[in-house]
């Protein structure tokens, strides 16, 4: 069950992927119109659950229970296709547990399934309306306006219905996506509701986790209605996949735990390559995320000036002052006698550089390690023809830009704003190297395709030295995992869900507002050390 349980929570699919899967059960026998019994049944049960608790909740701050506590009154949008068919069995199951039900739909062409329903309904006596403005009272509302069919842009009335809604400030309930949404990117198709939960049915739509939905899903959860794992791999077998992070994968992928017997050398060997006399903090932090990783040894190349201080903050690394530009940024990469690029199990360049440093960007590009490219790194490199110098490279390479750096090096894929699955999906096919695409949901792309997204973060890591510490993380385990058979693409999603794990305890204990770069180095063993307790 648990396995199960697992790959579920990995799968995403897009909304033709989920039709496909659905044709495949129907096409071995499951009536429709058991399904939708199947799924709404479910949908209802979680709804009273979510719903009860927060009146109990409401209600513990009385005196006591009122038993005179007058039913709850719900509001059900309904849609013309099963979206609507979900709600409306919903409508009729929570009328049957004592609920005053209120129908909401403007549709006159239902899908024929919907339209029985619909029909039982008002023989129960449920008010069905063509208006909105009845269902003003309601205290929760529950959307089954539209799921995956949604196929283009809304209009009226059910557009501006659905803008109304929204001001009530209401609890809304949407079922399977809040209408309104694409299903694959998310986007906004004319307006949306803005749902303060999203039940997502059988498997996660690709669209709830892309950043332009994220005003709009509220707290999401997957209702699991048993698709048979065989149908699932039938249909994404031959497709690229594209999964969630979840707990078990990053922990599995983590060099942990150690074997009984290894040493420094044994536990990787990495070199940063960061800093400038401007950008002095980008090295530090750069430093501390990778001191972080665990990684066995740590050197940092830094301009001659910042060597002192970096001693004070990272003792226990290798600091390697090297000759610097006027302006304080690196001159030329001078590494210890007897020691040359390839001594290093991984190269993690660019926080705080400052493009002065340029001419060494090519010595990186020119070495054979794994090499990680951050902030002014991929600045100079997006000055250097970025597709073919990284086909030209042919080894281990990750980018880990945000939205603007990402732009400035794959001037050509179009917005990435649109949809950040397919454009960083583009961005790894062109350029060869695993691209991860910083954001509220940060994705992760290789070259064949596999996509995996990090399904939870918090605006909290907002702020600058985020992403500094964030490549010494990434920078650490890519050295650690060097002799290891770990595919690129699942170490450099462990470091995104670690980060973003450390963030959100950190902002746990210390608020949205108390996350410094800093601070969150701190609570990067913190959070592993909770994790792993759990295990
Ligand atoms: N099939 C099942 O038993 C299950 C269905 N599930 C639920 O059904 C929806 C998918 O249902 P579907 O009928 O394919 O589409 P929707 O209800 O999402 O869309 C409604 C319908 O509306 C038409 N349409 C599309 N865009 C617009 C628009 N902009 N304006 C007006 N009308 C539009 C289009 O013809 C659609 O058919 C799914 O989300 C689940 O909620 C479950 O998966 C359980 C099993
Ligand atoms: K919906």
């Amino acid at each position: 069950m648990k396995d199960r349980q697992e790959k579920i929570a990995q799968v995403i699919v897009t909304a033709q992927q989920m039709h496909d899967i659905e044709e495949r059960i129907f096409t071995a026998g499951m009536p429709v119109v058991a399904l939708m019994e199947k799924v709404a049944g479910l949908i209802a049960r979680r709804i009273q659950d979510i719903y009860l608790l927060s009146c109990q909740q409401e209600n513990k701050g009385k005196a006591s229970l009122s038993p005179s506590l007058p039913p709850s009154r719900v509001g059900i949008l309904t849609g013309p296709g099963h979206n609507g068919g979900d709600a409306l069995v919903v409508a009729r199951e929570l009328y049957f547990r004592g609920y005053e039900v209120l129908i909401y739909c403007p549709f006159s062409k239902l899908k024929e399934l919907t339209s029985q329903h619909l029909q039982y309904n008002r023989s129960l006596g449920l008010p069905c309306y063509d208006s909105i403005e009845p269902l003003q009272d309601c205290d929760l509302l529950i959307d089954g306006l539209f799921g995956f069919g949604l196929e283009r842009t809304l209009t009226d009335p059910v557009a501006s219905a659905i803008n109304q809604l929204n001001e009530w400030d209401k609890p809304i309930i949407s079922i399977d996506l809040p209408s309104g949404l694409h299903t694959d990117t998310g986007e906004v198709l004319g307006t949306a509701v803005r749902a303060t939960h999203t039940l997502c049915l059988g498997l996660w739509k690709q669209g709830l986790l892309q950043d332009q939905a994220l005003d709009y899903v509220g707290k999401a959860e997957l209702i699991d209605f048993d698709i048979p794992l065989a149908d699932i791999q039938a249909v994404l077998e031959n497709s690229p996949s594209t999964k969630r992070i979840t707990k078990t994968t990053a922990l599995s992928t983590l060099p942990l735990p150690r074997p009984p017997v290894t040493h420094k050398y044994k536990e990787g060997h990495l070199l940063l390559i960061c800093g400038s006399r401007r950008y002095s903090g980008g090295a530090i932090l750069t430093g501390l995320g990778a001191r972080a990783s665990g990684v066995g040894m740590l050197s940092i190349a830094v301009p001659e000036s910042l060597k002192s201080i970096m001693v004070a903050q990272l003792p226990e690394a290798l600091i390697i002052g090297c000759p610097e530009t006027e302006s304080g940024a690196i001159a030329q990469l001078q590494l210890p006698a007897k020691t040359d690029l390839s001594s290093f199990n991984a190269i993690a360049c660019g926080p705080g550089l400052t493009q002065d440093a340029s001419p060494i960007l090519q010595q990186v590009l020119d070495s054979t390690n794994p090499l990680l490219l951050d902030a002014d790194g991929l600045n100079i490199l997006a000055e250097m023809e970025t597709i073919q110098t990284l086909q030209k490279r042919q080894k281990i390479t990750v980018l880990t830009p945000h939205t603007g750096e990402f732009k400035r090096l794959f001037p050509d894929i179009p917005d990435a704003n649109h949809d950040r699955v397919k454009a960083t999906r583009e961005a790894a096919a062109q350029s060869g190297a695993v691209v991860l695409l910083k954001g509220a949901r940060t994705v992760i792309a290789n070259f064949q395709g596999t996509v995996w997204i990090n399904p939870e973060s918090t605006p909290a890591l907002a702020r600058g030295g985020s992403g500094d510490v964030l490549t010494g993380l990434i920078g650490g385990l890519l050295a650690q995992a060097s002799s290891k058979k770990i595919f690129v693409e699942e170490i450099v999603a462990t470091g995104a869900w670690w980060h973003s794990q450390a963030a959100i305890l950190a902002a746990q204990e210390r608020t949205e507002l108390g996350v410094d770069a800093h601070t969150l180095t701190n609570y990067l063993i913190a959070v592993l050390a909770s994790t792993s307790n759990k295990k």
